[in-house]
C-alpha cells in the first residue's frame, strides 16, 4: 500500500530507543470498577513505527454481515496470533515492557496484538467492548499505543449515553483499559468531519481477549 506521510507532520514521541517507565502512568478509576491509565508519549521513534507498519503490515479489508447487508469495516487490520514475530522489533519490546509492569496485576502477560488503520476521519470503531474471552466475564487489561495522527477513544458506560471520556490519543501516546472496563464500558473510535491523516492504533490484549 501507498502511504502519503511526513513524520513532521506529528509531534511528540519519545526519541532514541528507550521507553519510558509504565510507573508514570496516571490512574483514573471510572465507575463500576473500570479505569483507564494514560501515558503520552510513551512509544520511542514513533515516526519509524507509523511509516513501518503503514508499508509492512499484511492490512487487510474486512467485510461483515450487518442487518442482513454485508459492509465494509471502515478502518484497515492487521492480527498477529500468540507467538507471531511482530512487524517492527519495538513492538516486541513494549509488549514485554508492557507485561512486565502490568503482569502482576493482571495475572498473565499481553500475547496478541491487533493492528487498526484509520486512514482519515472517515474510518472509525463503532462502540463496543473487547468482550470475547476473559473480558465477558472478568476484569483484564487491554493495551493501546497509537501512532499517527491524534484521534479521540470515546468511552461510556455499556448501554448508551453519550461519552463520558474522551482521550486524545496522539503520536507515541498509550493507553491501557483495565478492571472492568470492557464488560462495563463500551468505548468507541468516533469518526470526525476534521480533515486529519491518518492513525495506526497498536492493541495488546491477553490470551483470547478480543
Ligand atoms: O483504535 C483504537 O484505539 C481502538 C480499537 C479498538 O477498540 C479495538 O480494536 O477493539
Ligand atoms: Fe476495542
Amino acid at each position: 500500500m501507498t502511504v502519503v506521510f511526513q513524520g513532521s507532520l506529528f509531534s511528540g514521541g519519545a526519541g532514541g530507543g528507550r521507553f519510558g517507565g509504565l510507573a508514570r502512568a496516571r490512574r483514573t478509576e471510572l465507575a463500576d470498577g473500570a479505569w483507564v491509565e494514560v501515558l503520552r508519549c510513551w512509544l520511542p521513534r514513533p515516526d519509524e513505527v507509523f511509516e513501518h507498519l503503514a508499508e509492512h503490515a499484511p492490512w487487510r479489508e474486512e467485510r461483515r454481515e450487518m442487518y442482513e447487508r454485508v459492509v465494509g469495516v471502515p478502518r484497515l487490520l492487521a492480527h498477529y496470533s500468540e507467538g507471531a514475530v511482530l512487524p517492527h522489533p519495538l513492538l516486541g519490546r513494549a509488549r514485554e515492557a508492557l507485561s512486565a509492569h502490568y503482569g502482576p496485576e493482571l495475572g498473565e502477560p499481553f500475547r496478541t496484538t491487533g493492528l487498526c488503520y484509520y486512514r482519515d476521519g472517515r474510518d472509525s470503531v463503532a462502540w463496543h467492548g473487547d468482550r470475547f474471552g476473559r473480558g465477558a466475564e472478568r476484569d483484564t487489561m487491554v493495551a493501546i499505543v497509537s501512532v499517527g495522527e491524534p484521534r479521540v477513544l470515546a468511552l461510556r458506560p455499556r448501554g448508551g449515553g453519550a461519552a463520558v471520556v474522551r482521550l486524545a490519543l496522539g503520536h507515541g501516546d498509550l493507553v491501557v483499559m483495565g478492571g472492568s472496563c470492557q464488560r462495563t464500558w463500551d468505548h468507541a473510535v468516533p469518526k470526525t468531519a476534521r480533515a486529519v491523516g491518518p492513525r495506526i492504533s497498536v492493541q495488546f490484549r491477553p490470551r483470547g481477549v478480543a
